[in-house]
């Protein structure tokens, strides 16, 4: 198996890395390195606490670390990415030079990320839970305006895992991380896609280092059922290799694809199941399928079903898209971050004409690489189901029909190029959604 260690050379904040199940004995001499004599200023929640936070607290009395305080958020109500929560944060640290330890998981990490970036400090992550890839991303996945968006910051200096931690976690953020990890797939297919258009080249390294690697760290999820530490190994490896990626490119490009827009969307909409949040991995799961589904509906098309004049003619005119905006996104924060994606975003009738007719003559050719490379839906929903991921909308309190209402607004939410582009572009999105809503197979 390739070692976690060797992706770190992608990572340029990132410098030291713990995983495995007896950190506490190897990392005393890296970790002071990391302090520089500063204390530790310990961030964490009540769970996440009882998780890592009291071993971690005991690694600082053994090994003589000054720890210059304590913040744990409560449990209830759930701990949200709202920004809000930086500015508590922030009032926290800024009174004393000590470095931040963030203790938990996506949500918490994020939270942390951001502050210690404002606070122009580096931190740590002792990671809690497999669910997300973005412990070593240097953006943090925030609410901020009603959006959510990734703001930039940098990566956790050092990041630990232990993965008895790791593997004691709720099942759920297991299988939680298996989606956001195995969500990679589609992502590089979007990313296909948007190089067919001659929008977003998919750097080599990067490429080969996440998509050759996946079917290995994805290959088994019922040993991560079963608690099994070597699939524990894979998964944050590929977890971590996607954050290293992140933090290479600048951008979340490798990591996320239509699939997480319309994560976004659920999770922007306060979206909540039996009075509980759903987590980042779950949504992601469904909005893979979805994802997945309207790819293999679009890229099917021949290229003679490509209606030029017909798409030329519903293509709206630049107030058209502004309003269409307004009309998915007014009374949220975010419309003024939206309108202004969309307007950098626009094209005209003239540039889309030149893109339809270059997808016309390579849309064999792009469908033949996108179908080389997607994982199929049926194998994707079985790989899904065996690492106990939902794989009906249902499942985590949506419907199908509020699936197909999600791809149009999540077309809206970034300047990425995906599948959601390429179906609104060749005005094929309404009868695909047809197709998909009437199909026996998706979504079903
Ligand atoms: N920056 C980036 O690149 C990325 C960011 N994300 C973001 O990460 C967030 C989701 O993170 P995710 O990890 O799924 O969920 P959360 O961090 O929100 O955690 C979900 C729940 O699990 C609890 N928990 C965590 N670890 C343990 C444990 N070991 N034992 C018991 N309970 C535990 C948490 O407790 P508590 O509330 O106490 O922490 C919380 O209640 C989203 O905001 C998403 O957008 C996702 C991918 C990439
Ligand atoms: O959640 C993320 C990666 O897993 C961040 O992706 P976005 O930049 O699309 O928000």
């Amino acid at each position: 198996m390739n070692s976690i260690e060797q992706f770190r050379k992608f990572a340029d904040s990132t410098k030291y890395l713990y995983v495995g199940s007896d950190i506490y004995s190897r990392m005393i001499s890296d970790f002071l390195s990391f302090t520089e004599g500063r204390p530790v200023y310990i961030i964490a929640d009540e769970n996440t606490m009882d998780a890592a936070g009291n071993r971690f607290l005991q690694f600082c009395r053994d090994e003589s670390v000054p720890v210059a305080g304590l913040h744990r958020f409560s449990a209830e109500p759930e701990l949200t990415s709202d920004y809000e929560n930086v500015i508590v944060l922030k009032d926290k640290l800024s009174g004393n030079y000590c470095v931040p330890v963030a203790v938990g998981s996506g949500t918490i990490n994020d939270l942390v990320k951001r502050t210690a970036y404002e606070l122009n400090r580096p931190y740590a992550v002792v990671a809690t839970a497999g669910s997300v890839d973005g412990y070593a991303s240097d953006g943090a996945a925030l609410l901020y305006n009603g959006l959510k968006q990734t703001l930039p910051c940098s990566a956790p200096c050092f990041i630990c895992a232990d993965t008895a931690v790791l593997s004691k976690a709720p099942r759920e953020m297991t299988s939680a991380g298996y989606a956001d990890l195995l969500a990679k797939n589609p992502a590089g297919a979007d990313w296909l896609i948007a190089d067919t258009v001659g929008l977003d080249f998919p750097e080599p390294d990067v490429w080969s280092m996440i998509q050759g690697n996946l079917p290995e760290w994805t290959g088994s999820p019922e040993n991560l059922l079963k608690g099994d530490s070597d699939a524990f190994i894979r998964l944050f490896t590929g977890l971590n290799a996607t954050g290293f990626a992140m933090q290479y490119m600048k951008r979340s490009r490798p990591a996320s694809g239509a699939e997480h827009l319309m994560s976004h969307i659920w999770e922007m909409d306060g979206h909540t199941f039996r009075g509980k949040h759903v987590s980042h991995g779950f949504k992601v799961a469904i909005g893979s399928l979805a994802s997945i589904a309207l790819m293999e509906t679009v890229l099917s098309m021949k290229p003679d079903g490509l209606q030029i004049d017909s798409a030329l003619e519903q293509w709206p005119s630049f107030e058209e898209k502004l309003a269409a905006v307004e009309k998915h996104f007014t009374g949220t924060g975010a419309i003024d971050d939206l309108l202004k994606i969309n307007r950098e975003k626009y094209i005209s009738h003239d540039e889309l004409k030149t893109r339809l007719f270059s997808l016309k003559d390579n849309w064999g050719v792009m469908a033949e690489k996108v179908f080389g490379h997607l994982i199929p839906y049926r194998r994707y929903r079985d790989l899904l189901e065996r690492a106990g991921c939902p794989v009906v909308p249902e499942a985590i309190g949506l419907t199908v029909e509020k699936v197909m209402e999600t791809y149009y607004p999540a077309q809206l939410m970034r300047n990425r190029y995906t599948i959601l582009d390429l179906a609104v572009e060749t005005a094929s999105l309404e009868k695909a959604c047809s197709r998909i809503a009437e199909s026996r197979l998706y979504l079903k």
